[in-house]
C-alpha cells in the first residue's frame, strides 16, 4: 500500500504585488500587475518529529521569496520576444518598436522565458526547494507552487524529487 503525506501553506500573508507584461501569440500585453497569491504543497514521508516540514519554516522560505517580487517588475530575461538591454542602472524592453526603460531597482530579472504564472511558479519552486533543503528537509518526495494572479486563476509547477 502507499500512503503520501501532504501539507500545503497558502495566501494569507504568501503574497506579492508586482508588474509584469507577457508575451502570447506574437503580442505582448501592456505593462499591468497583480496582487499575486503562492500556494505551496509539499509530500514526502513524515519525520521523527510527525510532520512532513514544519507549516512555520515553510512559511517563512515563502515569505522570503515572495517579498524579493514584491514591488518589481518582473522581466523574463530569457524572452526569445523582447528585446532587452541592461544597463548600468537601467533596463530597457522593447518590443515591436515600443519601448520601455526601468530602474534596475524596480526590475527583478528571471530566468524564465515568459512572466506567466505557471513560469513564475517553476522560478519559485526551484528557489523554495533550495531554502527548504538547507534547512534540512531532504526527504521530499513532490513540491508543488501554484502562482494565483487573480482569485480563482492560478498557474501551477510541481517536481518530483
Ligand atoms: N495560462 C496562463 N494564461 C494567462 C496568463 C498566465 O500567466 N497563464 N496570464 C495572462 C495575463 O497576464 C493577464 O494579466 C490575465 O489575463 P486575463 O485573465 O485574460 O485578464 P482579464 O483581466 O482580461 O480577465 P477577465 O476575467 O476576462 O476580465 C493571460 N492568460
Amino acid at each position: 500500500m502507499h500512503t503520501t503525506r501532504k501539507v500545503s501553506v497558502e495566501r494569507n500573508r504568501l503574497r506579492f504585488a508586482a508588474a509584469h507584461m507577457a508575451t502570447f501569440g506574437g503580442a505582448c500585453e501592456p505593462l499591468h500587475g497583480h496582487n499575486y497569491d503562492v500556494i505551496v504543497e509539499i509530500e514526502g514521508p513524515l519525520t521523527e518529529d510527525g510532520w512532513v516540514w514544519d507549516f512555520g519554516a515553510v512559511k517563512r522560505a515563502a515569505r522570503e521569496l515572495a517579498e524579493l517580487l514584491d514591488h518589481k517588475f518582473l522581466l523574463q530575461r530569457k524572452s526569445a520576444h523582447l528585446d532587452i538591454r541592461e544597463e548600468p542602472d537601467a533596463w530597457e524592453v522593447s518590443f515591436q518598436g515600443k519601448t520601455y526603460r526601468f530602474p534596475a531597482s524596480d526590475v527583478l530579472p528571471l530566468p524564465i522565458p515568459n512572466s506567466t504564472a505557471e513560469c513564475i511558479a517553476e522560478w519559485f519552486t526551484g528557489q523554495l526547494l533550495e531554502a527548504l533543503q538547507r534547512q534540512g528537509a531532504t526527504h521530499l518526495r513532490r513540491i508543488s507552487v501554484g502562482i494565483e494572479e487573480m482569485p480563482g486563476q492560478v498557474g501551477w509547477y510541481t517536481l518530483e524529487l
